[in-house]
C-alpha cells in the first residue's frame, strides 16, 4: 500500500511542465544555475553604511544535482538566492538558468524555476487550496491540470485536511509547505528553496525530502539553503560554503568535506568558534 508520506505519494512532477505556456527547452551543456561576478551592496556604495552582502560570487550548479548552500547567519545566502531567482536586483554580475539570463529575460527564466523564498509573504487571505491553484493559473496552466496537481500536492504535503483553511491561520511549518506546493505546481526544471525545512516537523521534512529526491531522480535540479550541516551532508550531492558574501568552497559534498564531517569542515572553513561564550561570565544561575 502506498503510504501517504512515502515517495510514492509524491505528485506527478516531471521536470518539464505540460503547461499551456511551455518554458524554453534547457540549453545543452549549460548548468542549471550559473552565477558570475555576483555582487549586492546594501546602502549607498562608498558610504560607511554600505554593506557588501554578496561579494563577486561565481558558482555553477550542475544540472540534476541536489545542491546545498550553507553559511552562518548573515553570510549572504538569502541575498544570493534572491538575486539568482529574479527577486532582488544585483549591484553587479549575471545569473543564468540553463543559459537563460534571469535579469535580461526574467519571464523566460522564471518559467524554468520554482522558488521558495525565505520568510515567504503569501496572499494569506486565500485558503491553501486557492493559493496553490492560483500559483498554477498564474503560470498559464490549464485548469484541469492545475486542479489535479493541486490535490496531489495537498496530499503529498499532508495538507488535504486543511486545504479549506485560510493560510493566515496556518502554522509556520504549514505555511512553508503550502508555499512549497505553490513552487512545485508547474514542475519547474530548477527548484530554489531558502531554508525549506525551517519550522517543519520531522515527518513532513522526511516527506518533503522524498519529494525532492524523486524530483532530482526525474532530472530536476534542487538548490537548498540550510544551516543544518548534517542534513545537507545526508541529502545533497553538491555543496557551496558561503561566508561574508564569498564562496569559500564548492563542489561535491565529498570533495568539500575532504574526509571530515561537513560540520567540522564548515567550522574550519569559516574560522571556528573563537570567542564563543566569552564575556558572559555572569551567565550562571544565582
Ligand atoms: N535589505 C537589507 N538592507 C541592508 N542589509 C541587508 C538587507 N538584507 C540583508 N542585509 C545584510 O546582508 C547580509 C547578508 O544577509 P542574508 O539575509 O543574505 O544572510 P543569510 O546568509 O541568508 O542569513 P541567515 O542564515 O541568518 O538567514 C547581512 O549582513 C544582512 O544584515
Amino acid at each position: 500500500m502506498s503510504h501517504p508520506f512515502s515517495a510514492a505519494a509524491a505528485p506527478d512532477l516531471p521536470p518539464h511542465p505540460s503547461a499551456a505556456s511551455s518554458p524554453p527547452p534547457p540549453r545543452a551543456g549549460e548548468p542549471a544555475l550559473s552565477v558570475r561576478g555576483l555582487v549586492r551592496v546594501f546602502g549607498r556604495p562608498g558610504t560607511p553604511e554600505a554593506k557588501v552582502a554578496v561579494d563577486r560570487v561565481d558558482l555553477d550548479v550542475p544540472r540534476g544535482s541536489f545542491f546545498g548552500l550553507v553559511g552562518r547567519n548573515g553570510a549572504g545566502k538569502t541575498t544570493m538566492l534572491s538575486m539568482a531567482t529574479g527577486l532582488l536586483r544585483p549591484t553587479a554580475g549575471s545569473v543564468r538558468v540553463t543559459g537563460v539570463d534571469v535579469w535580461a529575460e526574467p519571464r523566460r527564466a522564471k518559467q524554468l524555476m520554482g522558488v521558495l523564498p525565505d520568510g515567504v509573504h503569501l496572499f494569506d487571505r486565500l485558503t491553501g487550496r486557492q493559493l496553490v491553484t492560483y500559483s498554477g493559473l498564474l503560470r498559464g496552466m490549464d485548469r484541469e491540470t492545475v486542479a489535479r496537481r493541486t490535490e496531489d500536492l495537498l496530499h503529498a504535503m499532508d495538507l488535504s485536511g486543511d486545504a479549506g483553511t485560510q493560510v493566515q491561520d496556518y502554522s509556520a511549518g504549514m505555511t512553508k509547505k503550502i508555499a512549497l506546493a505553490g513552487a512545485l505546481i508547474h514542475a519547474p526544471s530548477l527548484l530554489v528553496l531558502d531554508e525549506p525545512f525551517e519550522s517543519v516537523d520531522p515527518v513532513s521534512a522526511a516527506n518533503i525530502r522524498a519529494i525532492l529526491h524523486a524530483f532530482v531522480a526525474a532530472g530536476g535540479t534542487v538548490v537548498v539553503s540550510s544551516h543544518v550541516m548534517d542534513l545537507v551532508q545526508r541529502m545533497c550531492d553538491h555543496v557551496a560554503v558561503l561566508d561574508r558574501g564569498r564562496v569559500l568552497a564548492a563542489g561535491t559534498v565529498d570533495e568539500v568535506r575532504a574526509g571530515a564531517s561537513l560540520e567540522d569542515r564548515f567550522v574550519e572553513l569559516v574560522g571556528g568558534r573563537a570567542g564563543a561564550g566569552e564575556g558572559l561570565s555572569w551567565l550562571r544561575p544565582e
